[in-house]
Order: structure tokens, then C-alpha cells, then sequence
């Protein structure tokens, strides 16, 4: 099956710091991908590079096999990028939100789709407040529910939980988990590995802006930690590669 994204080679610098340098990785269709790494590593850098917002150093990007540079505007109709802090429009109510994402995507069915997404993002009976009379998590979930509003094939979350409680945040792993199992591609970036380890079917290390290590839990285990660690959480190993790189 044709990968939803293709990453080859990319690399971002910022003056003399490097801080993407030769990453490649694809995501299939269904597939969700999780970025970790520690602070300053190069996920958001990588995460701003996929979504078409900062052009790249070098490298190719596909999505949805359009590639990024070439046909911007396609491939940013396959994706959604949702940042870890919401940007919200100061004038414009939760309804307004959603009629003009729908109008920049052209969705023609949206007023049906942005009900159920209001829906099943709690947020129903707030369609005329504003950004300022909502919550942090509000805020959270609106940006969520315009993001998927078009129904894109890629979805990049950067720290998708920040600021959710804890029944919010069973139910956006639901949701993330349904949108992988009707065969949207997700990355996502956190540094809540135990939600790593549910979410994601591969796992992507990052440190000093390169891929340190990649595949599933059990690839990376194998590959890391010998017959000793079979059990090692993505935790322990997250430290050990990361203490190596
Ligand atoms: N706009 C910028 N100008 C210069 N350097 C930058 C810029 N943005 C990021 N960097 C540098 O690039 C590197 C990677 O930063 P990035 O924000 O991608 O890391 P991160 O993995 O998302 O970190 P965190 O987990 O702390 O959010 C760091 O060395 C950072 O200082």
C-alpha cells in the first residue's frame, strides 16, 4: 500500500544548529507514527516541516503522493496540523470556526459533519461562544474538531492531550484510534510515552535531530536491549537511547 507520507532525507537548519538532519520514514495508511525525543531533540521542527510550514533545509516530502514543494496546496488538502497550542480567531465563534475551515476546504456537507464533531468533541451548545469564553481544553478541542473537519488523510498532532482531563483524554484516543482504523495516517509527537506505547503501531526516536531509533516496541526492545530487556517499558528505553545518543 503507497505510504500516506514519505520522508526522504530531510533536514532543517536554523543558522548553524542543526536540528533535523537525514530523517526518512513513511507512514502507511492506518498506521499512526509517534514522534518522542527529549527536549530540544527536533520534533516540532520535523512536525512544522510535514505540515508545509516551514520549508525544509533539504529533502523530499510526500503526502498523499503529492509532493509538498511541488503541489503545496494538495498536499496541504490531505493533512491536518494540529499544534500543541490551539490558534484560535478572536472574533469568530466555535460555529464560525468550523464554517471557515469548511469554506477554505471546500466541504460542502459540513454543517452535518461539524455537528457530529462538536458532538463527540463535548462542545455541543458552545456554538456561539467565542475563544475567550472557553476553556484551555475547549480551546483544545475546537482546533481538534477543525482539523478534522475535511476529513484529511494525515493528521500531525504535536502534544494532542496537553490540557485535556482525564475522561477528554480517553475519549480523543478513541477518536484518534477510530480515524486510524478508518485508515487515516496519524503523527504524533508527546513526551507521555505510556500514551506512545497505546497509541502508536511504530515509534520514531529522535536526539540531536536524528533517528536514533524506529520500528515497533518490540523491534526497538530487540534491538536495544538484548534478551535481558524483553519487558523494558518505553520508558526505560527511551532513556537508554537517549542517555546513548
Ligand atoms: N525558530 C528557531 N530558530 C532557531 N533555532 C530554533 C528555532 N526553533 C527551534 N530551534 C532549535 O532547533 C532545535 C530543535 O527544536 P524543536 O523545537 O524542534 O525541539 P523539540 O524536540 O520539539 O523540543 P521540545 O520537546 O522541548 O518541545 C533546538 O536546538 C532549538 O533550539
Amino acid at each position: 500500500m503507497a505510504p500516506v507520507l514519505d520522508v526522504r532525507g530531510l533536514e532543517k537548519t536554523y543558522g548553524d544548529v542543526k536540528a533535523v538532519q537525514k530523517l526518512t520514514f513513511q507512514v502507511a495508511p492506518g498506521e499512526v507514527l509517534g514522534l518522542v525525543g527529549p527536549n530540544g531533540a527536533g520534533k516540532t521542527t520535523t512536525l512544522r516541516c510535514l505540515a508545509g510550514i516551514l520549508p525544509p533545509s533539504s529533502g523530499r516530502l510526500r503526502v498523499a503522493g503529492y509532493d509538498l514543494a511541488a503541489f503545496p496546496v494538495e498536499a496541504k488538502h490531505s493533512l491536518a496540523f494540529l499544534p500543541d497550542e490551539p490558534r484560535l480567531f478572536e472574533y469568530l465563534t466555535v460555529w464560525e470556526h468550523l464554517n471557515f475551515v469548511a469554506r477554505l476546504y471546500g466541504v460542502a456537507d459540513w454543517e452535518e459533519r461539524a455537528r457530529a464533531l462538536l458532538e463527540e468533541m463535548e462542545l455541543a451548545g458552545k456554538e456561539k461562544a467565542l475563544p475567550g469564553e472557553l476553556s484551555r481544553g475547549m480551546k483544545q478541542k475546537l482546533s481538534i474538531a477543525c482539523g478534522f473537519l475535511h476529513s484529511p488523510r494525515l493528521i500531525i498532532l504535536d502534544e494532542p492531550l496537553t490540557g485535556l482531563d482525564p475522561l477528554a483524554i480517553r475519549r480523543m484516543k478513541a477518536s484518534l484510534r477510530q480515524r486510524a482504523e478508518a485508515g487515516t495516517a496519524l503523527v504524533l509527537s508527546s513526551h507521555l510515552l505510556p500514551l506512545v506505547e497505546e497509541l502508536c503501531h511504530r515509534i520514531l526516536v529522535i536526539a540531536g535531530g536524528r533517528a536514533v531509533a524506529l520500528g515497533t516496541l518490540a523491534e526497538i526492545r530487540e534491538q536495544l536491549s538484548g534478551p535481558d530487556g524483553s519487558a523494558a517499558s518505553l520508558e526505560e528505553l527511551f532513556i537508554r537511547i537517549t542517555s546513548a545518543a
